[in-house]
């Protein structure tokens, strides 16, 4: 199997319930709900996307020939201590991680010494093995992910009331605001949302306000 990858890259987690840790990302190419070209985006499912994840031309992207190739190259990129307290960690992100990710590859980030997380969109079943599941439903599109650990809802959607999702079996509920021209609208109102429903924290996109990537 080769992987196509846009771009690997180490920074710190900016969003969600592992706002602050330090890891690799990993983003793979293409997702099956926008091409990934602006030209697309208004005919798209999800037309709100702020990532460029076309191609392989980005930092540390590219073809990986094997699941040993990719995570050798994650490993390489990270840049933290060994310590008792904290694994290197990777978040396989895309793009849509599923259309690529397979055991093989998670089996590998394993064998390199890595606790493995990955965003996706929920459309697709995960692989066995992923350490940390963080889904990111989308009106309009098949949801078939309804259990993990953190269920990570842009806010608002036309349509996507979030207690659709708060009974279900994931530990970590957060509201993220839609970045865009109304991002200081949405995250009022996701502030106001969490308020007054306390099952839902907010995640502010951290890495956005710090200028980090
Ligand atoms: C770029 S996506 C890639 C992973 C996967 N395709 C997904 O949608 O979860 C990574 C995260 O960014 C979120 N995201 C994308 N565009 C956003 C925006 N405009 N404002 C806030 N969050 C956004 C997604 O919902 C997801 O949680
Ligand atoms: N710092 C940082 N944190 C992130 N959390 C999720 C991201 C993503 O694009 O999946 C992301 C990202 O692109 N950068
Ligand atoms: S599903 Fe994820 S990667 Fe795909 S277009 Fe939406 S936010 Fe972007
Ligand atoms: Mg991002």
């Amino acid at each position: 199997m080769t992987y196509k990858v846009k771009e690997i890259f180490y920074t710190l987690q900016g969003e969600g319930h592992h706002a602050g840790r330090p890891a690799v990302f990993c983003r793979f190419s293409s997702c099956n709900l926008w091409t990934g070209r602006e030209a697309d985006r208004a005919r798209a499912i999800c037309q709100f996307c702020d990532t460029d994840f076309l191609g392989i031309d980005g930092p540390g992207g590219g073809r990986f020939r094997t699941a040993a190739d990719l995570a050798s190259a994650v490993a390489c990129t990270w840049r933290g201590e060994l310590h008792a307290r904290s694994r290197p960690y990777v978040v396989c992100t895309g793009g849509e991680p599923l259309l690529q990710l397979d055991a093989a590859a998670i089996e590998e980030f394993h064998n390199e010494g890595f606790e493995v997380a990955i965003e996706t969109n929920g459309t697709r079943p995960v692989p066995p093995g992923v350490d940390w599941i963080c889904v990111s439903p989308k009106v309009g599109a098949e949801f078939v992910l309804t259990r993990g650990d953190e269920l990570k809802l842009v806010f608002p959607q036309r349509g996507l009331d979030p207690e659709q999702f708060s009974d279900l079996d994931f530990s970590s509920l957060r509201l993220q605001p839609m970045d865009g021209p109304e991002l200081l609208a949405n995250t009022r109102a996701a502030v106001e949302y969490c308020l007054a429903h306390p099952q839902w924290l907010l995640s502010v996109q951290a890495h956005k306000l710090i200028g980090i990537r």
